[in-house]
């Protein structure tokens, strides 16, 4: 199995490539900040070379109470929670009105095998749905309307719907991971754990060898 990782920046490639330890079955690739950044720039990969499973791997922000910081979340579902339309009455997504989707399904088969041997592996992982905004979230009246508009969102980050788009036009498997830096909520940068979170991402990734060839 072929398999490539996408993330936004270059210490997210580093600390997966540490949890890899040079398995020549990955390759790891950058995407760029955002959605588009990230689906423009995984078509290109998918454009050059065959893979079997894509995944979107990276730092986020977790749910109160869904996703601590420094836990795992593995997605069942990659949703674009903010693209849609503001209306009078309130956000309305672009599947509400009919132009398109705003989901990607994940191969929950794998997602939940990947999670299992996280969590025996001793690692702190949720499984839930995972949401990709172009805006990162910065008030808890934000984090409140999305947790309500995606019941269950565990987390949230900004790649992977992008990442996975590119994936499902090519009818790629995909999957998305991330390691908790942060509360989804009051911007507080501050109290950002970034190394706590990189240092999950490469225990997560040195799982994922295991798990998926
Ligand atoms: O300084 C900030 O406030 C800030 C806000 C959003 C993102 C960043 C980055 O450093 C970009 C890198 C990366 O971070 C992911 N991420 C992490 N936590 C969150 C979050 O709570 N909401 C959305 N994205 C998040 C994201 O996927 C970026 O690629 C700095």
């Amino acid at each position: 199995m072929r398999v490539l990782v996408m993330t936004a920046v270059e210490v997210e490639r580093e600390a997966v490539r540490r949890g890899l330890n040079g398995d020549s079955r990955f390759d790891v690739k950058l995407a760029g900040v955002g959605p588009i950044a990230a689906a423009v720039h995984t078509a290109t990969v998918l454009a050059a070379a065959d893979y079997d499973l894509v995944v979107s791997a990276g730092i986020g922000g977790g749910f109160v109470g869904q996703a601590e910081v420094g836990s795992l979340v593995v997605a069942n579902e990659i949703i674009a929670a903010d693209l849609g339309v503001q209306t009078l009455e309130g956000f309305s997504s672009l599947d509400e009105m009919g132009f398109g989707s705003t989901r990607v399904q994940v191969s929950s088969n794998l997602a939940a095998r990947l999670t299992d041997a996280m969590h025996t592996a001793g690692l702190q992982v949720h499984i839930g749905p995972v949401i990709t905004v172009s805006t990162a979230t910065g008030t808890a009246a934000t984090a409140s309307e999305l947790a309500a508009r995606v019941p269950g969102a565990a987390a949230e980050a900004m790649e992977g719907y992008g990442v996975a788009s590119a994936a499902h036009s090519r009818g790629i498997p995909v999957l998305e991971i991330r390691a908790i830096s942060n509360a989804v909520g009051p911007r507080d940068r501050d109290a950002w754990r970034i190394g706590d979170a990189l240092k999950a991402l490469e225990a997560a990734s040195s799982v994922i060898v295991e798990v998926l060839v």
